[in-house]
């Protein structure tokens, strides 16, 4: 199985700071990742070092077999599927849902002159009726609700084939059924073989989806335990990540958890 990330004692710093410090990953092409870890850990440095957009201060970052520095990463981005806060922001309010999808093909924000054959209308009509959106193709992304957003990105992210997708907090700001809608979709993802490696960013275990395979906990840039997530999630790992004694559980294939109540003074 080839490596589609391969981090080797991989620092960022930014003045006094250090944003990552010392991290080795190895993301293989099958493997669905989840990066966990409080605010300000490091998770969103990390995906702008797997998206290209960033490079370490020292150590290695290899993205896709090709080491960051010694290749061009315009040759790369079109072989990676993203989504983050800060890319959405750029996508015109008045653009149709459908011309969001496909102007990913070349790579563009915002449709104007390019041609697109039916092969690509085609493909990006498959992917919003695979992503659950296929109503909404006629309609402007800025009239559509959060969790509807979210899911475009997603069919946006994926138009391009790409050989590895990044999820930077895709659930963030979305209410419960938003939430559970996103985790079906990125579940039946998760499932299908035929799907890039995946990493996906979040703060809470109760966005995992079923079937995700691994997790990286992170903590103050450095990494608190990384493997398969049944044998690195768990309470102690969990709690020495978030800083606090947590509760874990597991049922169904979702998990969940809770701070440890504080036990009463006598
Ligand atoms: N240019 C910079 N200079 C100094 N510190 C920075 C810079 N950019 C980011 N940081 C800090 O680095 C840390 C890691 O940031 P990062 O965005 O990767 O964290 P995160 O885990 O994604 O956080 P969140 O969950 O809040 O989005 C934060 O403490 C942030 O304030």
């Amino acid at each position: 199985m080839a490596a589609v990330l391969e981090f080797r004692d991989v620092t960022v710093r930014r003045g006094q700071s250090v944003l990552v410090d010392g991290v080795d990953w190895v993301v293989e092409e099958d493997e669905r990742w989840v990066i966990l870890g409080p605010n300000g850990a490091g998770k969103t440095t990390i995906m702008q070092l797997a998206s290209t957009q960033m490079h370490p201060t020292s150590g290695e970052v290899e993205v896709l077999g090709s080491q960051l520095g010694r290749v061009d990463v315009f040759e790369l981005r079109p072989r990676i599927g993203l989504t983050s806060a800060a890319l959405a922001e750029r996508i015109p309010r008045s653009e149709q849902v459908r011309d969001v999808v496909v102007s990913a093909s070349y790579g563009v924000l915002g449709r104007w002159r390019e041609e697109y054959d039916d092969l690509d209308h085609d493909r990006a009509h498959e992917l919003l009726v695979e992503i659950g959106i296929a109503h909404l193709g006629d309609r402007t992304f800025g009239t559509l609700s959060e969790g509807e957003r979210k899911r475009v990105q997603i069919a946006r992210a994926l138009m391009v084939d790409p050989e590895v997708l990044l999820l930077d907090e895709p659930a963030a700001g979305l209410d419960l059924g938003g939430r559970e809608d996103l985790v079906s979709t990125l579940s039946m993802l998760a499932y299908d073989p035929d799907s890039p490696a995946t990493v996906l960013v979040s703060h809470h275990v109760e966005e995992i989806p079923p079937g995700f395979t691994h997790v990286m906990m992170l903590r103050e840039g450095r990494v608190v335990a990384a493997g398969l997530i049944d044998d690195a999630l768990n309470e102690a790992n969990l709690s020495a990540t978030f800083g606090m004694p947590l509760a874990l559980s597991h049922e169904d294939g979702r998990w969940a958890a809770r701070r440890k109540p504080r036990r009463a003074r006598i």
